[in-house]
């Protein structure tokens, strides 16, 4: 059973509606839209039934090759525009229902990039939603800074409107629906020049792994919360890159000196406790890449933060 949570801003009984975002299209790495099926196949769904959760789960969920358009891509330097903006489209409607409901959304990527499908379906809930982006990235280039054009990089730039990002009709469906001052990111040690110029200039709150090391998991993520607000819904997209490659290696862009296993499951834990969840996401876990044994553990985390961030308890 998950622990006992005054859970504010969900319906009860409990439940939880699982999006299935098996996408790679905004990062070049192959395999990457495996992450949902491998989750799923691993027993993720009958754990979280386990811990007292109705689980709302389509096990047909769509693999988006439809989605695909038929014009060819028009950007100099972003890849792949029109596909991630069909995609991330349909899947901040599927998130905006869940949270409709008073569900919580639990989305298994895929790439990153499809985070702007789920923070803009909580967003478009909660206009007061807080992001707790726990991550070795920004994922906050614009179009005028990336210099990979992967869409992965930059979904967070998109969420707020920054520079650059209007011109990009495709993803015109995507309204601004994040103040600055409405997201803290976690863990952060491999962030671009242009992007660490973007954080500063919009004074954007960022932990990065030193911040960790120098105050502990326990404090930052206080920190985390004082600052969106105690009684704000929050949406944690957690890149599994998060964590140090020895504990998730795979993943597309893995980064050394993460975090430890316990400090990522401390974090879901600690924000499960605040009952202000509205939505998790579970991302860039890439079943295809590294031996089967390191496979396996990726998606063994990948289950465990999701169930840690929906009340499973040490004790
Ligand atoms: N979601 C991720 N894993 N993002 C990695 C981004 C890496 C790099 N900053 C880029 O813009 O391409
Ligand atoms: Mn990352
Ligand atoms: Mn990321």
């Amino acid at each position: 059973m998950a622990s006992e949570t005054n859970h504010k801003f969900l319906s009860k009984p409990l439940t939880v509606g699982i999006v299935g975002a098996a996408f790679s299209g905004g990062q070049p790495r192959g395999g990457v839209e495996q992450g949902p099926a491998r989750l799923v196949e691993f027993g993720l769904i009958d754990q979280l039934k386990g811990l007292g959760w109705n689980v709302d789960f389509d096990e047909k969920f769509p693999t988006y090759e439809d989605f695909k358009p038929q014009t060819e891509n028009k950007h100099k330097i972003l890849k792949n525009v029109g596909h991630v903006a069909s995609v991330t489209k349909s899947v901040a409607e599927s998130v905006q229902k869940v949270v409709e409901k008073g569900h919580l959304a639990l989305t298994l990527g895929g790439d990153h990039s499809l985070a702007m499908g789920t923070v803009g379906g909580s967003a478009a809930v909660h206009k007061d939603v807080g992001v707790i982006w726990v991550d070795a990235h920004a994922d906050i280039n614009t179009p005028l800074t990336t210099d990979t054009g992967n869409l992965h990089g930059c979904p967070v730039s998109f969420l707020m409107g920054l520079e650059g990002t209007k011109e990009v009709t495709e993803l015109d469906w995507l309204k601004p629906c994040l103040a600055a001052n409405r997201i803290v990111y976690i863990g952060l040690r491999d962030v671009d020049a242009p992007e660490k110029k973007i954080l500063k200039d919009n004074k954007i709150k960022a932990f990065s792994m030193h911040d960790v090391d120098k105050h502990g998991i326990g404090k930052i993520v206080e920190m985390a919360l004082e600052y969106l607000g105690r009684d704000k819904p929050i949406h944690l997209s957690f890149d599994v890159d998060a964590l140090d490659p020895s504990v998730a290696p795979a993943t597309g862009t893995p980064v050394r000196g993460g975090l430890t296993f316990r400090e990522g499951h401390y974090i879901c834990e600690a924000l499960y406790e605040t009952g202000n969840l509205v939505a998790v996401d579970i991302m860039e876990v890439n079943p295809m890449l590294g031996e089967q044994s390191y496979v396996l553990q990726t998606i063994q985390i990948g289950c465990s933060l999701a169930r840690t961030a929906m009340g499973e308890s040490l004790l």
